[in-house]
């Protein structure tokens, strides 16, 4: 499955991907249903352990509650300190890619490959801080590359356009199949620029989940659109 589904999230226009941090928590199984009606192609949960970020979220139970209601690809965006430990949970929960941090761990190299054993997309994620030249050995074993486009730890805050010149300089260093992801303060303004600058997969929580769920469906369209229109905005 991961292959097909990274495949699948790479093609046509580039993919919303609802970050489920802000969603309803006391009604879960409904929000991730009300995403997948809405016509979402993939979720983002955000793991926060308090150590390598301040905030707390959840761990492997609530990966695995999602997985048990939904088909959908999930993408597990591992904001935590010695990943290592826990690669095999949350394969195990479901996930179809992990994404760690560069900045969490040493050589992030040997967790790639673990984690492509698993049979996982792997993923590595750099701050708006790190250069891009601190993971260029790592490329090559990678199926996803973050580039954050706010400093992790909370949802709702402003997009930082060092994201964009890092996604263009990306572009010409992976090969072909690998996705290139955005993540913080997508929205109505920053979502064409991410297009424009190459990512597949726009992360986006408060944009969405502001808004009532029956609206979900107008936001993820709406924001595709800006994405694939590929405008260069003029006010980042
Ligand atoms: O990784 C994250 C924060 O560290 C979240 O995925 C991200 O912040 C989504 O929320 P928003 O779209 O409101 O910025
Ligand atoms: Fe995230």
């Amino acid at each position: 499955m991961p292959r097909e589904c990274l495949a699948k999230l790479r093609s046509g226009t580039p993919a919303i991907m609802p970050s489920m941090l802000l969603c309803d928590f006391a009604n879960l199984g409904a929000e991730v249903r009300a995403m997948e009606d809405a016509g979402a192609r993939g979720l983002h949960l955000d793991v926060m352990d308090g150590q390598f970020v301040d905030n707390f979220t959840y761990g492997m139970t609530i990966v695995r509650a999602v997985r048990s209601v939904t088909n959908l690809p999930l993408d597990i965006h591992l904001m935590m300190v010695e990943p290592e430990k826990y690669l095999g949970d949350f394969a195990d929960a479901g996930a179809d890619i992990l994404t760690i941090h560069t900045e969490a761990v040493e050589d992030p190299k040997p967790l790639l490959k673990a984690i492509r054993e698993r049979n996982v997309g792997a993923g590595l994620a750099l701050n708006p801080t790190t250069p891009l030249e601190q993971i260029a050995d790592a490329l090559p074993l990678c199926d996803l590359v973050l580039a954050m486009s706010v400093h992790p730890g909370a949802g709702g805050q402003s997009f930082n356009p060092v994201a964009l010149e890092k996604l263009s300089s990306l572009k010409d260093q992976v090969a072909k199949e690998v996705l290139l992801e955005v993540d913080g303060g997508v929205n109505n303004t920053t979502a064409a620029a991410c297009g424009l600058a190459g990512a597949h997969l726009l992360v986006v929580g408060s944009a969405i989940f502001r808004h009532d769920p029956s609206e979900y469906r107008a936001k993820l369209e709406e924001l595709t659109q800006l994405a694939a229109s590929k405008l260069a905005a003029s006010n980042l």
